[in-house]
């Protein structure tokens, strides 16, 4: 089993080499040029995504391989009290359109990380998003899903196993990090 899983991990790593270069390239640079106009990262999504919306907003506010000045990027996904809050009066559905509504500025990137590309609460998110002129980035699998509709970037990792999607999910982020430090 062992063996099996890490040879699933190297064979989605090659699909994601042969098929998704280029699209993680524009994400880079998306990310990049956000940044340097001033603009803020707010970043979402469910379960392991939402930690890795953590994952990649704490790079940002703290630091990921080099010393550089923090970089403003938040994580929808930390606050209880506004999950709680929002949730209860409005659905669950709401929690990260809301936080968007709140605090998105046109120009910010919203990065919504779903695997099935098909999350309500990150789709309203995506709409919230574009409303304002935020820019959208989409991490996804499967189809890409709803999503495909609504992102300018929707990147689906080539994959029907969450876990597998979720691994590049990672993998992306660190890399979008990476092209962050060497820009600054
Ligand atoms: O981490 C995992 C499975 O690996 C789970 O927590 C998973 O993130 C949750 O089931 C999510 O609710 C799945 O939602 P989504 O990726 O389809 O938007
Ligand atoms: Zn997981």
């Amino acid at each position: 089993m062992v063996i099996e899983e890490l040879y699933a991990h190297r064979d989605i790593i090659q699909k994601v080499i042969d098929t998704l270069s280029a699209d993680i390239e524009a994400a880079c640079h998306t990310m990049v040029a956000v940044l340097k106009d001033g603009k803020k990262v707010l970043i979402a999504g469910n379960g392991g995504s939402a930690a890795d919306a953590q994952h990649i907003a704490a790079e940002l506010s703290g630091r990921f391989l080099k010393e550089r000045k923090a970089l403003p990027g938040i994580a929808l996904t930390v606050d209880t009290s506004a999950l709680t809050a929002i949730a209860n009066d409005y659905g669950y559905n709401h929690v990260f359109s809301r936080q968007v509504e709140a605090l998105a500025q046109p120009g910010d990137l919203f990065i919504g990380i779903s695997t099935s590309g098909n999350s309500q609460g990150i789709l309203n998110a995506f709409e919230a998003a574009t409303k304002i002129g935020c820019k959208t980035l989409g991490l996804s699998g499967r189809d890409g899903g709803k999503m495909n509709a609504i992102c300018d970037l929707n990147i689906i990792i080539p994959s029907d196993v969450t876990a597998r999607i979720q691994e590049m999910h990672i993998l992306i982020g660190h890399i979008l990090c990476k092209a962050v430090d060497d820009a600054y």
